[in-house]
């Protein structure tokens, strides 16, 4: 499991060990240092000799990057920082100097980002946790931008091709890595928003902890390979702002059946999906539930006989139910479908059955259910239940800000809500906040989400009491199921095209892969 901080957070646990006099400073810079080292090797088979460039903003960030500055021309590196402040860390700045690295003030954007450009490594040291909202501007700004190339988003307009500058976003071996410090300069650094340009990074060294931004969209994209640095920092172990589960967290999670096990107690997931119209999608939520080995499936909907064909195991028609799957590929304008919703809603709210509610029937949701409903729209589908809610937003709108606005709503709805796209949020009860990146760009394709909501059908079925009587399950659960469909798209196919049916087809390896390494 990997947990992230505020910036508040971290300030707090860090306090008494900075009145305690314990240099983290140092023990930040010295981790820095071997990570730079590091890249240097991979990049030109040694560390001597390289070349690298400090970016070097106001604060203690800096501070962080001229330490480690110091530390690596001792090992027979060529520094030089680039200070972007009228200001930097002076004792940072004294030991660079010290060590016999140079600092040179830049004054034009044009000429730093040149300077820039040579390196080996670039170490990005602008901004850290105290980053103000705005994101960079002035010449720090402009010099990002300006290397940043193509590669910057936000409202930001980078030019990379200025003073012959070869902006970063320009692949190749010539261009320097990134590392970043702490977090990449400028993306908002407790809610991944990004609202002007930023430096991409191959690596981020994160001191204490990570942070929420690390992992969230759109920032969450500008990170690169993630490397957390302990510093013993007394955080609330209880209480991380966000979360990203690993293989053995979703292990734990899934509901394994026990010897005395028999199909009703390992759990019914009741399907209401498809059309006449969309009849794929009755077939993929229904197999993804019967794959994922749920006690039993049962399917109601208009092509039920087209459900039982392509699986054998599924019954039809009504009955008891564990836990619903309500919306893949049903139009709200489908009224026998839109009536067998509405009436199982009934039960979800007299009889506590959780539920999955996904594309039409998000349009069908009560006005506020409880947090063992899990709704899965993509950004679109959020833009408009939030929209029919008084808040008028677009899918950019929902791209730009996916932590807000997937949590204003679980505010109003009172649901899990689960955010999918590259990186899978969800919010649930007393706002945890998960953040799950497992799965491949190949998996956006038409299908996937109705395997998604089958399969997360069948997990909650099986753990039905369990998410019943701790309601902060359900949020678990539902990230739990991102992973393993991140997973089964990987097991589909890893680094290739994959199909809803194949990662459906994926499902049984997948999870007992995963449970065999838990
Ligand atoms: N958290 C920890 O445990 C540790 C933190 N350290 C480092 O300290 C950093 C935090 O240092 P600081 O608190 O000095 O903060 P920063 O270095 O992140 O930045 C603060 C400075 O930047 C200016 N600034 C903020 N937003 C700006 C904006 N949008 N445009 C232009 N200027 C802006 C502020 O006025 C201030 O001068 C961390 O990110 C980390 O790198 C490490 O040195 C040691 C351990
Ligand atoms: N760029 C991406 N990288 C990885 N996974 C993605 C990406 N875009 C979408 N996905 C995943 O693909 C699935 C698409 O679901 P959805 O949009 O509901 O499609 P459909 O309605 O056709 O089934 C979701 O699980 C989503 O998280
Ligand atoms: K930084």
């Amino acid at each position: 499991m990997l947990q992230s901080w505020t910036s508040a957070q971290v300030r707090a646990a860090e306090e008494p060990l900075l009145a305690a006099g314990v240099p983290l400073m140092q023990h930040a810079a010295f981790a820095l240092a071997g990570v730079v080292a590091r890249v240097l090797r991979e990049r030109r088979g040694r560390v001597v000799g390289g070349q690298v460039v400090l970016l070097v903003g106001p604060g203690n960030n800096g501070g962080d990057a001229l330490h480690a500055g110091a530390f690596l021309r001792r090992r027979g590196v060529d520094v030089v920082a680039l200070a972007l402040a009228p200001r930097v860390h002076d004792e940072g700045r004294a030991a660079l100097l010290a060590a016999g690295g140079r600092v040179h003030e830049v004054t034009d954007a044009v000429d730093g980002a040149a300077r820039a450009g040579r390196a080996d490594v670039l170490v990005d040291g602008i901004l850290g946790i105290g980053t103000r909202d705005g994101g960079l501007t002035g010449l720090a700004g402009a010099l990002v931008a300006a290397l940043a190339g193509g590669a910057v988003e936000g409202d930001a307009r980078g030019d990379g091709s200025r003073g012959g500058v070869v902006g970063l976003g320009a692949h190749g071996a010539d261009r320097p890595a990134v590392v970043a410090v702490d977090t990449p300069s400028g993306i908002g650094v407790d809610d991944g928003t990004v609202s002007g340009p930023v430096l991409p990074a191959d690596v981020t060294v994160t001191f204490g902890g990570a942070k929420p931004g690390l992992l969230i969209p759109p920032a969450a994209h500008l990170v690169g390979r993630l490397e957390v640095i302990d510093l013993d920092l007394p955080l609330p172990d209880h209480h991380p702002a966000v979360v990203r589960l690993a293989d053995r967290d979703a292990a734990a999670l899934w509901p394994v059946p026990t010897r005395s096990a028999h199909k009703y107690s390992r759990g019914v997931v009741g399907v209401v999906a498809g059309a006449r119209r969309y009849p794929g999608a009755a077939v993929l939520a229904t197999s993804a539930a019967v794959l994922a080995g749920v006690g039993m499936v049962r399917y109601l909907g208009d092509v039920a006989d087209l459900v039982v064909a392509r699986r054998p195991e599924v019954v039809t028609g009504p009955g008891r139910v564990q836990a619903w799957v309500f919306g893949p590929g049903v139009s709200p304008d489908d009224a026998a479908q839109r009536r067998r919703i509405e009436h199982a809603f009934e039960g979800v709210l007299q009889r506590g059955e959780p539920a999955v509610v996904d594309a039409g029937a998000l349009e069908l949701l009560p006005p506020t259910v409880p947090t063992h409903v899990v709704l899965t729209p993509h950004a679109g589908e959020l833009a408009r239940l939030l929209t029919d809610r008084g808040h008028r937003l677009t899918r950019a709108d929902v791209e730009r800000e996916p932590l807000r606005w997937t949590r204003l709503a679980h505010e109003m709805t009172g649901a899990t809500v689960l955010l999918k796209g590259h990186v899978t949020l969800v919010v649930g009860a007393g706002g945890a906040v998960y953040a799950q990146a497992d799965a491949p760009p190949w998996l956006a394709t038409a299908g996937a989400g109705d395997v998604l909501a089958g399969l997360m059908g069948a997990m909650l079925a099986g753990r039905a009491d369990d998410v019943l009587d701790d309601p902060t399950l359900t949020a678990a659960v539902a990230a739990a199921a991102a992973l393993v469909h991140g997973r089964a798209a990987h097991t589909a196919n890893p680094d290739g095209p994959v199909t809803a049916r194949g990662v459906a087809l994926a499902l049984p390896e997948t999870i007992r892969t995963l449970l065999a390494s838990a």
